[in-house]
């Protein structure tokens, strides 16, 4: 009889790879981020990635950032963190202790967001903006509300 493979991928690695395939669904020329939330048996409960509103059309959009706030996407895009909390279909009670994966740390409103969600880990790949007023405020929250974070390296070949 032959033995089991071995040479899984790790759980990190799997649910990384997850948000790292959402992330491919944005449309933001500039930073395209996905989350992917699973919950404390390691079981998938939803996944996002930064994107419009339904109904606005994302052709029609403006991608880019103006000084007129009407033209700014910052003013319009849904986080991938918000999309994945939004999308879940089932009760907040399984929100519980779950751990978020994410292709970029998390903004200070997703860090809010996610507190209140009740998540309890998040794990990130980039973090592009560390170090910047928001990033630091992201930081700070996740400490004062108990909230542990990890960053996760895949290897070359997963990532896009
Ligand atoms: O927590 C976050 C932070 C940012 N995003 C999205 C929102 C935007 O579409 C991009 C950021 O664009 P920049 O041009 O790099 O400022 O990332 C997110 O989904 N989650
Ligand atoms: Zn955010």
């Amino acid at each position: 009889m032959p033995g089991k493979r071995s040479d899984v991928i790790s759980w990190d690695e799997f649910f990384m790879r997850v948000a790292i395939a959402a992330s491919l669904r944005s449309k933001d020329p500039k930073t395209q981020v996905g989350a992917c939330i699973a919950d404390t048996n390691d079981r998938i409960l939803s996944v996002g990635y930064n994107g419009t509103p339904s109904g606005l059309d994302d052709d029609e959009f403006p991608w880019g950032t103006s000084e007129d706030p009407l033209f700014d996407k910052h003013n319009y895009v849904i986080h991938a963190e918000a999309n994945a909390i939004l999308n879940y279909r089932g009760s907040l009670k399984d929100m519980q202790g779950a751990k978020v994966y994410v292709t970029l740390f998390p903004c200070q409103e997703c860090a809010k967001t996610l507190v209140q969600a009740g998540v309890g880990e998040v794990i990130y790949l980039d973090d592009k903006y560390d170090g910047t007023e928001g990033n630091r405020v992201s930081k700070s929250v996740f400490d004062r509300c108990g909230i542990t974070y990890r960053q996760v390296r895949l290897p070359e070949d997963a990532l896009v």
